[in-house]
């Protein structure tokens, strides 16, 4: 893959978002600002907020108070926002009874996007060999790199990943890491969940972490980590609940 320089840097920004789900705070006041040409890690326990996050910064979910914008604007009053973030959500959405091209070809056509860079993106994310069979036949793995290609059609300078490493082989997450860091040193913003500490570890370059809905942490990685201390013991401090 070339690296790609995207010019004029892509922030994205989380003020006092906050979602209610009835009594349930999924995610509550919210801050932080994501930079661009790093890689941030997004963590938390299960039931955290993350994905409710994502979702919100997606438009897929309305925040109840509170915004998450890219370059100051919201998801939904982009443009054309397949071609400033591309998001990894969910690996279920393409139609089982498809080749891996059409679905992609369907996605494309439905997103707005050309279909002239199909081929092209199928081979970036290593399954120009199996484009050709069903998606009911693919793997996890396969789902997930599907996923991501259709996330890089438009070209985008912004990437949304929740879990992405979910059901990829070590040679998969090998390459998803070096995908993720060349995106970044071109420029790019990249944001992933993943509960896979040490994976994220050789990954990562800012932190950030929630607990029940709250940050409880945001830092470089640098910052967090030294010689004694792991980004996995750091997290276990941060989000274990001790009885009061
Ligand atoms: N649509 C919904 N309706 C009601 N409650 C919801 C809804 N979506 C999420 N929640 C609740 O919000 C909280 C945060 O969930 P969320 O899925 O964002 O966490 P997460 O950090 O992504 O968890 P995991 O690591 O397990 O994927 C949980 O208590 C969850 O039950």
């Amino acid at each position: 893959m070339t690296i790609r320089n995207f010019g004029a840097m892509t922030e994205i920004a989380l003020r006092g978002l906050t979602k209610k789900y009835g009594d349930v705070i999924a995610v509550d006041d919210l801050s932080a600002d994501i930079r661009s040409g790093r890689v941030t890690g997004f963590l938390g326990p299960n039931g955290a907020g993350k994905t409710t996050t994502l979702r919100m910064l997606l438009g897929l979910a309305r925040p109840t108070s509170g915004t998450a914008t890219i370059d100051g604007v919201a998801y939904r009053d982009l443009s054309t926002p397949t071609r400033r973030v591309g998001a990894v959500l969910d690996t279920g959405v393409f139609h089982p009874a498809r080749t891996g091209r059409n679905a992609l070809r369907v996605y494309a056509t439905a997103a707005g996007l050309g279909t002239a860079g199909l081929d092209a993106v199928l081979d970036t994310v290593e399954l120009g060999r199996a484009a050709g069979r069903r998606v009911g036949g693919y793997s996890l793995g396969m789902r997930q790199r599907l996923a991501l290609a259709a996330a890089l059609l438009g070209e985008p300078d912004v990437l949304v990943l929740d879990e992405p490493t979910n059901g990829l082989d070590p040679h998969g997450v090998h390459w998803l890491r070096g995908f993720i860091r060349t995106y970044a040193a071109g420029g790019g913003t990249v944001l992933v969940s993943s509960h896979l500490l040490a994976e994220l570890t050789n990954t990562v370059d800012d932190v950030l972490i929630i607990n029940r809905g709250r940050l409880v942490e945001h830092a470089s990685l640098a910052e967090l980590t030294n010689a004694t201390t792991s980004l996995e013991s750091r997290f276990l401090e941060l989000t274990t609940e001790r009885p009061s």
